[in-house]
């Protein structure tokens, strides 16, 4: 669907689609465990979020050079663009990359020789959110928020994510005080597999503006309360929560009874890649198979630019705004 939208949930390493990850392993001499790409795609068949994030940190192995971050943010943008989305705040994993030897001034380099041209190129505007992941330790997270120091001027903010089980987000509290010292923006991930109090903890303990998934929310009908009081946004991702198996089928998705509930819901993508579809698919999805109304997909595309960080640029979200007013379904 090319209803513009703002993708506000998108980790660029899940965009890794097969037959990149094949040419970047040719081209970098990296050997896959897989003959080809359909083997490959005979691998994305999950569990839960642990399964996933096996072959997500495996298959990394082929992102080496500055080029390879480029082509995989360019490949995202095309793709993305064509899906409607005209602004992305795009997700990227430095300790994934820091630990096989790939630093920080390649990944941010290389990502941003795509962004930087991607208003001209893909007529998307876009802003980087450097995660840390929770399953390493707290000190990890702050050396890597040091490394990132040289390149703050291209990135806006911090988030979280990783398996979450395990991982509350208290355990970061202290590199989330110097994000927010260094003037960055604060999201992260916290129910989508983890309990509702991850949530809270999330809000009041790192000091968070969104709620990447936010799902296990509707078990806690004061949080949900709260959520709708204070106008948190929650960043979902439909297709991500069928593959990764946090809903049994698309039909049982809470998506409907949030938007009746008051929250400020927004659709994603996640990792595409992985998951069967980009952010157009995703509401393509959830219209099918939960027969959301053109006013609720409409209701969903304007809180994803409400809920973006454009506030530098209140014309451009405006804009935005208005072409999702002026949309006209098919
Ligand atoms: N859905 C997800 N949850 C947590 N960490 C992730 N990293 C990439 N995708 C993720
Ligand atoms: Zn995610």
């Amino acid at each position: 669907m090319s209803l513009p939208k703002a993708e506000l949930h998108l980790h660029i390493e899940g965009t890794l689609e097969p037959e990149l990850a094949f040419e970047l392993a040719a081209r970098n001499g990296v050997s896959l465990p897989y003959a080809d790409t359909d083997e490959l795609r005979e691998a994305y068949r999950f569990e839960d979020l642990q399964s996933f994030l096996n072959l997500y940190y495996e298959l990394m192995a082929v992102l080496r050079t500055e080029r390879d971050f480029e082509d995989l943010a360019n490949a995202y943008l095309a793709r993305a663009a064509a899906q409607g989305v005209r602004h992305a705040e795009i997700f990227f994993d430095p300790q994934a990359h820091l630990a096989r030897g790939v630093g920080m001034g390649t990944v941010v380099e290389g990502l941003w020789r795509a962004l930087g041209k991607s208003e001209e190129a893909h007529g998307v505007s876009t802003q980087l959110i450097l995660c840390f992941l929770r399953d390493e330790s707290a000190e990890s997270a702050l050396e890597t928020l040091q490394a990132a120091k040289p390149y703050l001027d291209r990135i806006v903010g911090v988030g979280l994510d990783s398996a979450e089980v395990g991982h509350p987000p208290v355990k970061f509290r202290e590199v989330y005080e110097a994000a927010a010292a260094l003037g960055l923006r604060r999201v992260a991930h916290a129910g989508e597999e983890g309990p509702p109090e991850y949530i809270t903890e999330a809000l009041d303990v790192l000091g968070v503006e969104r709620i990447d998934h936010g799902l296990r929310c509707v078990e806690d009908p004061a949080l949900v309360e709260r959520l709708v009081r204070e106008r948190v946004p929650l960043t979902l991702c439909p297709l991500s929560n069928v593959r990764l198996r946090t809903v049994d089928v698309l039909g049982d998705h809470p998506l409907p009874a949030m938007l009746e509930a008051g929250l400020l819901c927004t659709v994603n993508s996640d990792d595409p890649a992985y998951f069967g579809g980009y952010a157009g698919d995703n509401f393509d999805a959830v219209r099918q198979a939960l027969g959301l109304s053109e006013d609720q997909l409409r209701e969903l595309a304007r809180n994803s630019f409400l809920a973006s960080f454009l506030e530098h640029d209140e014309e451009r979200r405006a804009r935005y705004l208005a072409e999702v007013e002026a949309y006209e379904f098919s």
